[in-house]
Parts: structure tokens; C-alpha cells; sequence
């Protein structure tokens, strides 16, 4: 497993890889989190053998991501048993208990998806037990599938972010507005990133190493101009 550096100032997560050349694009940019994703429902969907030749392209350049949505914990078990991962995250509607329950079960650290709207829903998050929060829009009116949908908030709201624990933006991110988004979240307390899927995609599922490393680079570039301090 690789040590998941967490206390990083400025994570970059590219999530839904589905192939090599995508795990490659993200490694070879530099990205310190690359994402599974392990809900059946998904286009992005990953068997276990498959997301076990994945991690092993990514091993010792950057921390792997399982992406569960309210799994049994026999899911868990059963992708583990496949896959070193070295971080869940829970994208669906886990609570506390699922949390510390998972977390603890399985000795992993846990990225906590929020869906964000309005500041309100930045206060369920305050004091999670996870290692990470993630802030994600909330899935569109119809939305069909399971996530991943490519839609923004108000990035505003954040200001509003408790801080604890440290959190990560998602949510409807480009190459064309990482910039934006870096610049929206440096100082606030707690920022530790950016995650990306869908805005990576030439077509929906379908990562494009290029725009993975126009990601990775135009976030790493708008980070270094602006480092956070907090
Ligand atoms: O990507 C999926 O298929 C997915 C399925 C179930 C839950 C979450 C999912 N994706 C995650 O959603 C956020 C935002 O994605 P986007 O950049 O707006 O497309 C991200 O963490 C994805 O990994």
C-alpha cells in the first residue's frame, strides 16, 4: 500500500479510472489520490480483477481510492480481497456510525462525500470522524445514474466549511476552471483539494489522459500561486 500523505496542503484526486493509460496520465501528472469505483450502478464501475491491475500501475506514485456507495461491509471485504486499497471513500448516504464502523473494521482511512448546496449542508459535516470530507454537488433533479454527475455549486457556501476535519472539492471540475476553484478555496480552513471525474472524460466513463494532465496541471500551477497556509 502507499501511505496515504494526507496532511498534503494540496491533494490532487482523479477519479473513475477505468484503464491504464488513465492511472498512467494521472501518475505521470503527478496526482496524489487516483479513485476506483466500486458501485455497480456506475458507468465507472471497476470488477476487482480489473481495479487490481490498476492499482498495481499506480503503487508507489500515488494513494488508491475504493469508491463505495452504502456497501455492505462483505463488499468491502470482498474488493479488498482483490485490491490493496489504501483509502475509502463513502459516496452515498453513510452515517457517522458507518463511518467510524468502516473505517475502524477495516483499519482504513475514509473520504466522506457531502452533498453541498447551501451552508447548511456544510454542518453535517463538522467533527466527522473521517480521515477527509468531500464536497460534492448535490445530484441533479432526474439525475439517473449513480454519481459522478459533473455538476458544480456554489463554492461561495464554503466559506462557511467547519474546517475539521480537512475536506476536498468536487464537483463538476475542468481543466478550464480548476484555476477558478483553487482560487475560491485557498485560505478557507480545512481545504485540502480537488477531485475530479467526469470533467476528465471525452465521453461519459471515458477518462482523456490528456485533460487528466491539463488537470493535474493547471490545479498544481493555481496551488503554487496561491498556497494555502491553514
Ligand atoms: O463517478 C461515479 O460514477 C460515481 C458513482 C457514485 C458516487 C460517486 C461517483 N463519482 C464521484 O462524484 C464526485 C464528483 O464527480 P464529477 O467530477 O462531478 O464527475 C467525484 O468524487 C467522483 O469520483
Amino acid at each position: 500500500m502507499t501511505e496515504p500523505a494526507l496532511s498534503t496542503a494540496g491533494l490532487v484526486k482523479i477519479c473513475g479510472l477505468t484503464d491504464e493509460a488513465g492511472v498512467e496520465a494521472a501518475t505521470g501528472a503527478g496526482a496524489d489520490l487516483v479513485g476506483l469505483v466500486f458501485v455497480p450502478k456506475s458507468r465507472r464501475y471497476v470488477p476487482p480483477a480489473q481495479a487490481a491491475a490498476l492499482a498495481a500501475r499506480a503503487r508507489g506514485e500515488a494513494s488508491v481510492v475504493g469508491l463505495f456507495q452504502d456497501p455492505a461491509l462483505s463488499e468491502i471485504e470482498e474488493v479488498l480481497e482483490a485490491v490493496p486499497l489504501d483509502l475509502l471513500q463513502l459516496h452515498g448516504r453513510e452515517s457517522e456510525e458507518d463511518v467510524l464502523r468502516i473505517q475502524t473494521g477495516f483499519g482504513l482511512p475514509v473520504i466522506r462525500a457531502f452533498g453541498v448546496a447551501s451552508e447548511g449542508d456544510l454542518y453535517e459535516s463538522a467533527g466527522s470522524n473521517a480521515a477527509l470530507a468531500l464536497y460534492d454537488a448535490k445530484p441533479p433533479t432526474g439525475a439517473g445514474a449513480a454519481g459522478g454527475h459533473g455538476a458544480t455549486f456554489d463554492w461561495s457556501v464554503l466559506r462557511a466549511a467547519p474546517g475539521s476535519p480537512r475536506w476536498l472539492l468536487a464537483g463538476g471540475l475542468t481543466p478550464q476552471n480548476a484555476a477558478d476553484a483553487v482560487l475560491a478555496c485557498r485560505g478557507l480552513p480545512g481545504f485540502a483539494g480537488l477531485d475530479v471525474s467526469s470533467g476528465v472524460e471525452s465521453a461519459p466513463g471515458v477518462k482523456d489522459p490528456s485533460r487528466i494532465a491539463r488537470f493535474v496541471a493547471a490545479t498544481r500551477a493555481a496551488m503554487a500561486a496561491a498556497p494555502q497556509e491553514s
